[in-house]
């Protein structure tokens, strides 16, 4: 092979201007704040944004789960630029491999010069290497061009049990591309064919495998246990040279585990890239790929028994496709906590969160006035696990950050928190944002905004919110009329008035009510919200009520 004698550049580190204009009192954080965002400044123009680069020698799978296709989506989806060499096409799905058409060393060659000499890489991974040939090509290839980290998976049968790579790659995997390695990822079937047939099936042979493997060269050797048979817990043994390392993880029931292999050296290879300590890397890469399967657990792609994951579910959400996130009769019965209300009667917020969800409230607010976000925070953690095991949607009153740190189902906002279409695009399109409107032109506003109910009021005068305009039954009757979302009446409302608020003839918009002191500032949650749902199945047809 020809040598083209290029030298991979490595730019040198930018110093830091640190002859800052402001001086002496400042302190020493403050200082290389300033120092750094002057350097910045001035060097503005020059600066180079450098990106983690992988580069993937590995096979195409035309079914989108495996290969090249698993290896591009695994690093997007964890912030790492990849590059690819294909050495060979698959005709492949979610049934098997009908057909493989192997790239020869030569062309292989070309991709892995063109990428190289121009883009480089951090770090190589290696998938499908179809022939003795291709390997010795990387491995020369390699020489000229030295990276970071070279991360082996050795891929020999797909998980369908079609062949990908005969046994007449073994020898020069073993001894030529396993010592320029630095983590060897096999399963259970490839740690066996490395060993010449040894078995390969308990975490003992696991450990002894993995010893043997380290002979051959890598510094890591990384057996991954998603072949082992009859346990809740997958367990992938690192093993470094002297003390081997368990990661275990939850098996996640699922068909769509096409591809989990090659997304976990792919994610090991972009954290590796990113500049994380091969045991982070292989933590880091198992976390992903078992949220990844979680995420996957029940699409259904293809028709056959191994169907592939759905790498960028940050994106995407597939998960929940199909899932409506908010039904408009959740607002039925809307209860809003307040929490020196429920301080006063000697309960937590969490503790409130549950007695009225056991009374039968349909969705819960958590409204804060006084708590810091720390305390903020705990209590919305601790009363949406309660919500969640009930199945009733939890959102919290206008802080987005707070809804974002927990993962609450959405947020309730004021006509003077963030816009409506701001705190859509933060909250992206599952989360459920409700508005207060006291018009119906704010009402079509915030629907066209993308909010996904109204609150209307204040009904009635409040205690909760003095100086708070009341509209009336009227003002309430005006907002439903003329607003394309659902509405829910607050504002007042006590178990004497929810029959006038919910009188026919109804307004097809308005669902329910939301109630703060009715329900929180009574001795018994759980009875009052008993006898709230109880009226309010009495104003509401029977059909209606019966939703819920
Ligand atoms: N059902 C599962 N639940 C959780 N983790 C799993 C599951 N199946 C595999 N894994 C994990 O996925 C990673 C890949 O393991 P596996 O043994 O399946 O690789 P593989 O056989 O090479 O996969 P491929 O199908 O890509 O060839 C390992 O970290 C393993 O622990
Ligand atoms: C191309 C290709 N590489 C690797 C695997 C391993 O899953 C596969 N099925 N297909
Ligand atoms: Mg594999």
């Amino acid at each position: 092979m020809a040598m083209l004698g290029l030298q991979r550049l490595r730019p040198a580190c930018n110093p830091l201007c640190h002859v800052s204009s402001q001086t002496s009192a400042q302190t020493r954080p403050q200082f290389v704040r300033m120092a750094i965002s002057e350097s910045a400044a001035t060097e503005e123009k020059h600066m180079a944004v450098k990106v983690p680069r992988v580069l993937s020698v590995a096979g195409s799978d035309s079914g989108g789960g495996a290969g090249i296709q698993a290896d591009i989506k695994t690093c997007a989806a964890l912030g790492v630029f990849c590059t690819t060499a294909i050495t060979a096409l698959t005709a492949q799905n979610t049934i098997g491999v009908q057909g493989i058409y192997p790239v020869s060393a030569d062309f292989l060659e070309r991709q892995l010069r063109s990428v190289l000499s121009d883009i480089g890489a951090d770090v190589v991974k290696t998938g499908m290497l179809p022939s003795a040939d291709c390997i010795d090509t990387l491995c020369s290839v390699l020489d000229l061009f030295p990276v970071r980290a070279v991360v082996v998976d050795p891929v020999m049968v797909a998980t369908s049990g079609d062949e990908l790579a005969g046994a007449g790659i073994l020898d020069a995997l073993r001894k030529k591309l396993l010592p320029k390695a630095e983590v060897v990822t096999p399963n259970l079937p490839e740690a066996s064919m490395l060993l010449d047939g040894a078995s390969v099936g308990t975490l003992e042979e696991m450990r002894k495998a993995a010893a043997e493997i380290h002979k051959m060269g890598p510094r890591y050797v990384l057996i991954k246990g998603g072949h082992l048979s009859g346990s809740d817990d997958i367990v992938d043994i690192l093993y470094d040279g002297s003390e081997c390392h368990e990661y275990h993880g939850l098996r996640v029931e699922t068909r769509n585990t096409h591809g989990t292999g090659c997304s976990l050296a792919s994610a090991i290879a972009a954290e590796l890239a990113k500049g994380s300590h091969v045991r982070q890397a292989v933590q880091a890469a198992k976390t992903y790929v078992e949220k990844t399967l979680q995420k996957s657990a029940k699409l259904t792609i293809g028709s056959g028994a191994q169907g592939p994951l759905n790498h960028v579910h940050q994106l995407n959400h597939w998960e929940s496709l199909g899932e409506p996130h908010f039904r408009p009769n959740h607002l039925l019965l809307y209860a809003v906590t307040d929490s020196s209300m429920n301080k006063q009667w000697g309960r937590s917020t969490s503790e409130a969160v549950q007695a009225v969800i056991e009374g039968g409230a349909t969705i819960v607010q958590i409204r804060e006035k006084e708590a810091d976000s720390g305390e903020f925070l705990e209590e919305a953690e601790a009363s949406l696990k309660i919500a969640r095991k009930y199945g009733v949607p939890l959102v919290i009153n206008d802080r987005i950050d707070i809804a974002l740190a927990c993962d609450a189902d959405g947020v309730h906002l004021g006509q003077s928190d963030l816009p409506i279409s701001r705190a859509r695009a933060i909250l992206g399109p599952k989360k459920i944002i409700g508005v207060s409107c006291k018009t119906p032109e704010q009402a079509m506003r915030a629907w066209e905004e993308g909010a996904d109910y109204i609150g209307s009021g204040g009904v009635y005068p409040t205690n909760t919110k003095q100086n708070n305009k009341t509209i009336g039954v009227e003002g309430l009757r005006k907002v439903c009329e003329a607003s394309p979302l659902p509405v829910v009446a607050i504002g007042g409302i006590k178990d004497h008035n929810v029959k006038e608020v919910m009188a026919s003839p109804r307004p097809e918009q308005l669902q329910g009510v939301a109630v703060v002191s009715g329900l929180f500032n009574q001795p018994d949650v759980v009875v009052a919200t008993q006898k709230f749902r109880a009226i309010l199945a009495d104003a509401l047809d029977d059909s209606y009520s019966r939703v819920v």
